[in-house]
């Protein structure tokens, strides 16, 4: 997979670089290339965004700049990428949105600061590739970057060679629409508290069990949400007899 991201704060995305995420970009998994937007810029102060039409606070990313950095950065003679803007009036990213995601080659993060980007830049791009508006949560960052850095990570941790063992994807939070239950290691008692005993019967298919439970349970008290999207007839049967 190939990614991409615009920002006037390059810097902030150098954590890809490192660990997990580093390995596999030096194992030619992910490429990633980090593009500073005022590159597209021409005046001698890099004046990238102006005052907002209609007023009101902040200021607005100009057009111009960004349709110019698009344009280079997307140029391709075969098939567009994926672009993809974080803002806090975007649709929510999921863990479904980052499996989707794992299967596209090739993904361009533009970074929006201030008040956002003019629309007509995400218009102009949809006339020629698939464009998404992101949320990672209801509340304001003051850049899409560590939105960027959120959605990069549960991507390319999706993808094979990239995570030390695939099976942890399948099985994490969400995976069967539902939080992950407690876990535990040794010791077996730590200060008087103790591991719950099934999980060291040995008896798989209680843990299977008492780990559903716990879901569920979990599920219940944190995010009663998550419960009333999932359709009946994915709670298996014993689900429902609870
Ligand atoms: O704040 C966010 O993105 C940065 C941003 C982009 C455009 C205008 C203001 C702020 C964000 C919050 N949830 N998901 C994304």
């Amino acid at each position: 997979m190939r990614i991409d991201v615009i920002t006037i704060f390059p810097e902030y995305l150098t954590p890809l670089r490192e660990a997990l995420l580093g390995k596999a970009i030096e194992r030619e998994k992910i490429s990633v290339g980090v593009h500073d937007l005022r590159e597209w810029t021409h005046d001698v102060h890099r004046a990238v965004d102006d005052s907002p039409y209609g007023g009101g606070p902040g200021m607005v990313m100009k057009p111009q700049v960004w349709g110019e950095a698009l344009d280079e950065v997307c140029a391709t003679s075969g098939e567009p990428p994926r672009l993809v803007v974080p803002t806090p009036a975007g649709q929510p990213f999921t863990q479904r949105t980052a499996v989707r995601w794992s299967h596209e080659p090739w993904l361009v993060l533009a970074c929006g600061r201030y008040e956002g980007i003019d629309q007509r830049v995400i218009e102009d791009a949809s006339r020629r590739m698939p464009v998404e508006e992101v949320s990672i949560g209801d509340y304001v960052l003051v850049g899409g970057e560590v939105a960027a850095l959120t959605m990069i990570e549960s991507v390319a941790r999706l993808l094979p060679g990239v995570l030390g063992n695939p099976a942890s994807a399948e099985q994490d939070s969400f995976s069967d629409g539902l939080l992950e239950g407690p876990c535990y290691t040794r010791p077996e008692v730590w200060r008087d508290l103790s591991v719950p005993p099934v999980l060291r019967s040995g008896d798989h298919a209680a843990i299977a069990r008492w780990r559903r439970d716990q879901s569920l349970e979990r599920t219940y008290e944190r995010r009663h949400d998550l419960l009333d999207s999932m359709s009946e007839e994915s709670l298996t049967a014993r689900d429902r007899g609870r």
